[in-house]
C-alpha cells in the first residue's frame, strides 16, 4: 500500500509529505522499526513515543505520525500530525491491513472475571461450527494456526488488527477476543468491528489504572458505546450479565444504541439459567432461552462458569450460529490453562491452580471448591506489587473465612517487597488460620505436604503464568510445575 492511500484513510492535521513510499508495516514501537515502516509516537504515561522519532527513522521508517508539529530530521521521511497518537495507531493499522475486522464475526468480551474462559469457550464454539476460529487474549493469540503467547490480554492496536488480518487470511470465519478495560481506554480496539459484545461483570481491580470503580464501569460501557458508533454493515448486539448491578445499569444505559441480550440467574434474563448442578469433574445446568428450555453440560467447574457459559451461548446466538451445535460444543471443552486446572488426578487429595487475582474471582472459587464437600481446604495465594493495594486485604479476608488452612505467600512482587505485600493481606484475615511463607516454591511445598485424603488444595493467583516478577526480572516459574515437584517430595 502506498503512504497516499493510507491517508485518504485517516483523519489527520497537517502533513508534509516526501515522495510516495510503499508501506510495508506500521509500530508504535521505535525497536520494531524496519525498513519501510510508518512509525507511530505515542505519548506514553512514562515516556513520550515523540523522543523515538529519531531511532525510528535510524531503522528505515518512511513516515513518522506523532501529536503536534512533526519534526522527521530527514526530508526523505513524511511527517503527519495527528490529534491523539493512540487513535491514529489504530487508525493506520485497520487501514494498512484493509479492516480485516470486517471480514470476520467478532465477539469482544470484557468485565473484570471469566474474560479469558468466555473467550476461550467462545471460540471452541465458533471453531467446532467453521473449522478455524481465532483467539486474543491472556492466554496469548490463535492466529488460526495455533496459540503463541503474548505479552498482554488486548495487545496495542496494530498488533489486533495485524492478528485480525492473518485470521482472515488463514480461513478464520470469527474471532474471540478479550477486551481489557486498559485496552478501552487506550483505543487498543479502535476501528475494530464487533459483532457482538459481552459484558461479564464488574467487581474490585485495576484501581492503580482507573482510580475510581466509576472510572473502571465507564471504561467497560465504552465497548458498547464503541459498537453503536460503528460505521460497517455489522448491526452491533451487546451480551449483558444482568445478575451483576453494573451489567443492569450497562443494559439500561444502552438500550437505545445496540442491541442488548442479557443472561444470568434473573427472571428477566434472555438467556436464564435455572437450576445448576454443581460437580467435581464438571457442570450441569437448565437454561431457558428463546422460549424453549435446554439442558447444558460442560467440563467446566463451578457456578461462575455456568455464566461465562451463557455468555458465549447468548453469543453464539445472537451470530445466528446453530444453537444446539453451541450447547453441544460446550460438552467438549477443553482445559482452560491455569483456571480451575486439576494439577493431581490420581491422588486421595486434590490440588487445583487458578488464576483468582481479585476479591471476587477468590471468593467465587473458593465457595466453589467448599461446595465440593472438601475434608479441608488449603489456600496458598499472594497478590501482584505495583496493583491495586486495596484489594490485598480483601483478598487474605476470603482466603481466611474459606479455608482451614491459609499460606501468604508472594505473586509477582515486581518493584515492591514481598514481605510489604504479605503484611498488607495479613491485616484482612479474619481468624488465626494463617501462615506467612514468602517464597513462593516453599509455600506450594507445605500446602501440598500437608494434604490429607479428601483435602484440596488451591494454589491461586498466578494460574499459566510461567514466570514470577521480581524488580523488573522475570524467571521462570509454574504454580503447575511446583505441585508436581511438591508431589513428587511427598513419594
Ligand atoms: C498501564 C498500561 O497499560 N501501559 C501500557 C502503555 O504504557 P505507557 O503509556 O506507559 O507507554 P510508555 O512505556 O510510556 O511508552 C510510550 C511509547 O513509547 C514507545 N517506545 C518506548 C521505548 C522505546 O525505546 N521506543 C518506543 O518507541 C512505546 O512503544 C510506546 O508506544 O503502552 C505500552 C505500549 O503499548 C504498554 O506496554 C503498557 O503496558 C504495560 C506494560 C502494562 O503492564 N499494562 C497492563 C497493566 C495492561 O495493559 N493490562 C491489561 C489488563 C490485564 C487483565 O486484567 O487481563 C491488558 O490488556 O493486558
Ligand atoms: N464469570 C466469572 N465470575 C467471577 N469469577 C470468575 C468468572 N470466571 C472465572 N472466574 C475466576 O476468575 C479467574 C480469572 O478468570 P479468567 O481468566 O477467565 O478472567 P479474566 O477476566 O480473563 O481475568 P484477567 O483480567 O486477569 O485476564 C478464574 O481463575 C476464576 O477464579
Ligand atoms: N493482568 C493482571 C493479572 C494479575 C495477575 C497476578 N498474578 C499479578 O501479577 O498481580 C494484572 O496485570 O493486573
Ligand atoms: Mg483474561
Amino acid at each position: 500500500m502506498k503512504l497516499s492511500e493510507l491517508l485518504q484513510q485517516i483523519d489527520y492535521v497537517d502533513a508534509t509529505l516526501a515522495g510516495d513510499p510503499e508501506i510495508k508495516g506500521v509500530t508504535y514501537d521505535s525497536r520494531q522499526v524496519e525498513p519501510g515502516f510508518v512509525f507511530v509516537a505515542m505519548q506514553g504515561a512514562t515516556v513520550d513515543g515523540r523522543d523515538f522519532i529519531p531511532a525510528a527513522v535510524k531503522a528505515g521508517a518512511v513516515a513518522i505520525v506523532a501529536e503536534g508539529v512533526v519534526e522527521t530530521g530527514d526530508s526523505a521521511v513524511a511527517g503527519v500530525q495527528v490529534k491523539d497518537g493512540r487513535k491514529a495507531l489504530a487508525d493506520v493499522a485497520a487501514a494498512y491491513y484493509d479492516n480485516p475486522s470486517k471480514h470476520l464475526r467478532v465477539v469482544g468480551i470484557t468485565g473484570t472475571n471469566g474474560k479469558t474462559t468466555t473467550a476461550f469457550v467462545c471460540k471452541h464454539v465458533m471453531a467446532n461450527a467453521w473449522h478455524r476460529a481465532g483467539l486474543i487474549g491472556t492466554l496469548g493469540a490463535d492466529d488460526g494456526t495455533g496459540m503463541a503467547a503474548g505479552e498482554r490480554t488486548t495487545p496495542e492496536s496494530s498488533d489486533v488488527h495485524g492478528l485480525l488480518s492473518r485470521m482472515v487470511d488463514n480461513g478464520c470465519r470469527g474471532a474471540a477476543m478479550e477486551v481489557s478495560s486498559h485496552a478501552l481506554v487506550q483505543h487498543r480496539v479502535g476501528k475494530v468491528e464487533f459483532d457482538v459484545g459481552v459484558f461479564m461483570n464488574l467487581t474490585r481491580d485495576h484501581l492503580d489504572f482507573h482510580k475510581t470503580m466509576d472510572d473502571y464501569y465507564r471504561a467497560k460501557l465504552s465497548l458498547g458505546t464503541h459498537m453503536a458508533r460503528q460505521r460497517g454493515s455489522k448491526k452491533p448486539v451487546m451480551v449483558i450479565n444482568v445478575d451483576d448491578v453494573h451489567g443492569q445499569k450497562m443494559a439500561r444505559a444502552l438500550e437505545d444504541e445496540v442491541t442488548v441480550v442479557t443472561f444470568g440467574f434473573s427472571a428477566t434474563a434472555d438467556f436464564r439459567a435455572t437450576s445448576a448442578d454443581l460437580g467435581m469433574r464438571g457442570t450441569s445446568f437448565k437454561m431457558k432461552a428463546k422460549g424453549r428450555e435446554y439442558l447444558v453440560r460442560t467440563p467446566l467447574i463451578g457456578r461462575f462458569n455456568v455464566y461465562n457459559c451463557l455468555a458465549a451461548l447468548a453469543a453464539a446466538d445472537s451470530m445466528g450460529m446453530n444453537f444446539r451445535e453451541a450447547i453441544s460444543a460446550l460438552a467438549s471443552v477443553p482445559q482452560v490453562s491455569g483456571r480451575l486446572e486439576s494439577v493431581l488426578d490420581n491422588r486421595p487429595y486434590r490440588v487445583f491452580v487458578d488464576y483468582a487475582h481479585t476479591p471476587d474471582a477468590l471468593e467465587n472459587v473458593l465457595s466453589t471448591l467448599k461446595g465440593l464437600n472438601p475434608g479441608r481446604l488449603i489456600t496458598v495465594v499472594g497478590c501482584g506489587g505495583d496493583r491495586d493495594r486495596m484489594k490485598r486485604p480483601m483478598m487474605a479476608r476470603a482466603a481466611s473465612q474459606w479455608s482451614d488452612i491459609v499460606l501468604l505467600t508472594s505473586d509477582n512482587p515486581r518493584s515492591e517487597e514481598p514481605e510489604v505485600i504479605i503484611d498488607e493481606m495479613a491485616r484482612g484475615v479474619v481468624q488465626a488460620n494463617f501462615k506467612k511463607i514468602v517464597d513462593r516454591r516453599e509455600a506450594i511445598k507445605t500446602a501440598v505436604a500437608a494434604a490429607k485424603p479428601n483435602d484440596i488444595v488451591l494454589i491461586a493467583g498466578k494460574g499459566h503464568e510461567t514466570y514470577q516478577e521480581v524488580k523488573g526480572e522475570r524467571f521462570p516459574f509454574s504454580d503447575r510445575a511446583e505441585v508436581l515437584a511438591a508431589d513428587r517430595l511427598r513419594e
